[in-house]
């Protein structure tokens, strides 16, 4: 009986791609999906030392750069601070960064996450 690729993975990495892919449902816009583009927000590559987005994050399970769960916990929590950081209170992506924040955060509770089993542990 030969693993299919994705059974594989890592669990912790299969565990992350399930969470990934349900944050990202949670950015119907996709304006978390990408790199932000200076050309479309000037300056921001002087305001944000540290730019964060979906498929970096996609990219860093693939190359198993999450060696826990809570690093990936912080690089969400910096994608969207740093939208709440450079654009202002008001804007359509600090609201979005706001709900998105508080919508993912809800999902990566440890009520919600206990399930998973000693994967975390
Ligand atoms: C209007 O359509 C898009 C499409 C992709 C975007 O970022 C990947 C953004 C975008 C995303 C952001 C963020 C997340 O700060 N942003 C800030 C200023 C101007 N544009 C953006 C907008």
């Amino acid at each position: 009986c030969v693993l299919k690729a994705s059974q594989k993975r890592r669990p912790l990495s299969r565990l992350l791609e399930q969470l990934l892919r349900n944050l990202e449902k949670r950015d119907p816009n996709q304006f978390f999906a990408w790199p932000v583009n200076d050309n479309f927000a000037p300056g921001y590559s002087t305001i944000i030392k540290r730019p964060m987005d979906f498929s970096t994050m996609k990219q860093k399970i693939d190359d198993n750069e999450y060696k826990s769960l809570n690093c990936f916990i912080s690089d969400f929590k910096l994608m969207c601070n740093n939208a709440m950081k450079y654009n202002k209170a008001g804007t359509v992506y600090h609201k979005a960064a706001r709900r998105l924040l508080h919508a993912g955060l809800k999902q990566l509770t440890p009520q919600k996450l206990r399930p998973l089993g000693n994967i975390l542990t």
